[in-house]
């Protein structure tokens, strides 16, 4: 399918969810990662999840990172040039949401991208062979593009993996991983 029939197609399947069932599923994906080897590193990115859109709750995540001591970047999104600045989560950071609901730290220490280690990815959906497409402004290609080369991406998604995404650019940055509440798969 294309991008455009997916993004429509997994946007109807998430709304379908009960919040009850997203509370599960995101715990069960926190499990899942905690089977995983990703774990001997420092500085791990996590997005904060738009509620109203039935994103998955990565609260699961953040309390596994903050009792294994990592250090925690968040992001604020820039619309104006698709771009995000990021931050390292203490004690103090404060949030407030954006126009778009994304939850975001109001201030605090500026982290440059080639710190960043680990990964966690929001999508939409994803393909046997990795590919991912979010809501379409590539603001993740753009932040991907920015990290060192070596840097572990982990999408963590609802649901099972599509056949092929058809219309994939250059641009598009592959997963290593994807994490759902029943697998973790891994892209060569
Ligand atoms: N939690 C979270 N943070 C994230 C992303 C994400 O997917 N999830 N993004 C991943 O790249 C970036 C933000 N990307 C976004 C791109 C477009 C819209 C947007 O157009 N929202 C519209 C309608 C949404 C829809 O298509 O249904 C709106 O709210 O009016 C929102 C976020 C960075 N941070
Ligand atoms: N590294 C990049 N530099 C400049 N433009 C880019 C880059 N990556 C993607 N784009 C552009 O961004 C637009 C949206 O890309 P795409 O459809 O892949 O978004 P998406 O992956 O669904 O969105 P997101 O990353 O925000 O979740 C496209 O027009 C694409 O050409």
């Amino acid at each position: 399918m294309t991008k455009q029939e997916l993004r429509k197609k997994y946007k109807q399947l998430r709304q379908n969810l009960t919040k009850n069932e997203i509370e599960e599923k995101s715990l069960a994906i926190a499990n899942q990662l905690l089977e995983s080897a990703i774990w001997d590193y420092s500085f791990y990115h996590i997005f904060l999840p738009i509620e109203e859109q039935n994103e998955i709750n990565t609260e699961y995540i953040l309390n596994i990172l903050a009792g294994k001591d990592k250090n925690i970047i968040v992001s604020k999104s820039n619309f104006s040039d698709i771009s995000m600045s990021h931050f390292l989560l203490t004690d103090n950071t404060r949030f407030k949401k954006n126009k778009y609901n994304i939850p975001e730290p109001i201030s605090g220490i500026s982290i440059e991208s080639k710190s960043i280690d680990v990964v966690f990815i929001p999508l939409l959906a994803y393909d046997v062979m990795g590919n991912r497409i979010g809501y379409g402004k590539g603001f993740y290609d753009r932040f991907l593009a920015s990290c060192k080369p070596e840097i572990i991406k982990i999408g963590l998604s609802l649901f099972n993996p599509e056949k092929e995404i058809i219309n994939t650019t250059i641009e598009d940055i592959t997963l290593d991983y994807c994490v759902t509440p029943n697998s973790i798969y891994k892209f060569e």
